[in-house]
């Protein structure tokens, strides 16, 4: 494949933890050159789902199997529903039945879910083994690739147990978003709109611009989200890798999201990115109903996301999630089980305007429930 654009490196600055995220066209067919310097010896294990396996599996196999690293392959099935102990226990015992070393690497090959539960596996096993993110979606592209978060879902709640375990390496291949669902774009889109939301005022306002463009497939413009999204996360994470207190913005949207998709028991009624979008209004309208934040701001973000087709209430959509019964206090259970939780305390990411996003735990949860109601009913 031809490589028109040109590949960007950026640096997660964590001392010995440190690595790139590299983004490009073309990065897949050549991934055995990139891979290649972080391995101890050419052996690694690829850990990917069944629709990446189906589009994308291919190429990567290519690139390996020509550069002379040697691999294995698992093939989970696809969706939140793999983010579970039980998948994986059986994970971590098919890659020790390959007789992986402690110093092979594992390759995260997917989107989110991949990442993460492949990404907590390499940190257990074998006291800790060294892995790669190879994202293939616009949310792990500009989000979960970055950061070192992994874990799975309990019965509790959403990556409720899990570590934080940096990858060696995120080799973003652009081009894997083509063969990508149009409602996964979206979701993944969400998370972008998150940058801006925190503070970046200006990048909202590109996206106000641009978004559809490159929700449509504009490469120039997903290139350029994905590492102005990048570099945000990048630089949050370096500061406070793990978020004992500024890393905590970029939940912005999550202690609302996250209910909702526990809620939804982790099922296709509703994605992550989806859940943050809405999660993301109504921290906007609490905002506004605690007085801290212009009305104009909250109804601009809610504009937005409505107009690429996002959610910003859960009903009045033409979407499964509007279909699903729930209440606000069995929203608010849900939020009681958050990881940000301190001293019975619910925190939460508000905004004093688009790009002016703050962490509190001075919020009336009267009016957090009033907020669920009005997004409910
Ligand atoms: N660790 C973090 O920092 C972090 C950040 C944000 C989200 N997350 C987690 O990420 C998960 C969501 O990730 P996601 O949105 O990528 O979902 P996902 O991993 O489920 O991928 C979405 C769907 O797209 C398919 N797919 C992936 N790449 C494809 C491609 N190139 N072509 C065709 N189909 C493809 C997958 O099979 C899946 O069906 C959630 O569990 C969320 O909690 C983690
Ligand atoms: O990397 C982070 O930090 C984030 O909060 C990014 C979020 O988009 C992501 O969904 C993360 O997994 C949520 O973290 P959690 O600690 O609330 O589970
Ligand atoms: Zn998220």
């Amino acid at each position: 494949m031809n490589n028109p654009h040109p590949v960007e490196t950026l640096r997660v600055d964590l001392g010995e933890r440190s690595y790139d995220i590299v983004i490009g066209t073309g990065l897949l067919d050549r991934a055995a050159d990139y891979i290649r310097p972080v391995l101890h010896r050419p052996r690694t294990m690829i850990v990917t789902d069944e629709n990446v396996a189906r589009h994308q599996l291919p190429r990567l196999e290519k690139s390996l199997r020509d550069g002379g690293i040697g691999f294995d392959t698992i093939v989970l099935p696809a969706g939140e529903s793999s983010k579970s102990f039980a998948r994986l226990e059986k994970l971590c015992e098919e890659l020790l039945d390959k007789k992986l070393e402690r110093k092979d690497m594992i390759i995260a090959f997917g989107g989110g879910v991949i990442g993460d539960l492949t990404g907590f596996a390499a940190s257990i096993l074998r006291r800790g083994m060294d892995f790669i993110q190879i994202p293939t979606t616009l949310l792990s592209q500009v989000d979960s690739s970055v950061g070192g978060k992994t874990g799975i879902n309990t019965a509790h709640g959403k990556n409720l147990v899990g570590s934080f375990h940096q990858p060696r390496l995120v080799l973003t291949d652009v081009t894997t978003l083509d063969t990508l669902e149009p409602r996964q774009v979206l979701a993944g889109y969400a998370e972008v709109v998150k940058y801006g939301l925190i503070d970046d005022r200006e990048f909202f306002l590109w996206l106000e611009r641009n978004g559809r463009d490159l929700i449509a497939g504009d490469r120039e413009k997903q290139i350029y989200a994905i590492k102005t999204s990048c570099a945000a996360k990048a630089r949050v994470v370096a500061e406070d890798e793990k978020e004992t207190g500024r890393r905590a913005l970029l939940n912005l949207g999550h202690t609302f999201g996250h209910a909702v998709e526990a809620e939804c028991g982790y099922s296709d009624s509703i994605f992550h990115g989806e859940a943050v979008a809405v999660g993301m209004a109504m921290a906007f309208d609490l905002s506004v109903k605690m007085g801290l934040c212009p009305a104009e701001d909250a109804n601009r973000v809610s504009a937005h996301l409505t107009e690429v087709r996002l959610l910003a209430r859960l009903t009045g959509f033409d979407h499964p999630v509007c279909k699903v019964k729930m209440t606000a206090e069995d929203l608010m259970k849900h939020m009681a089980q958050d990881k940000k939780v301190a001293d019975g305390k619910l925190t939460f990411i508000l905004a004093r305007g688009i790009g002016k996003a703050f962490i509190t735990q001075d919020v009336n949860p009267q009016q957090v429930r009033e907020v669920l109601e009005l997004s409910i009913y």
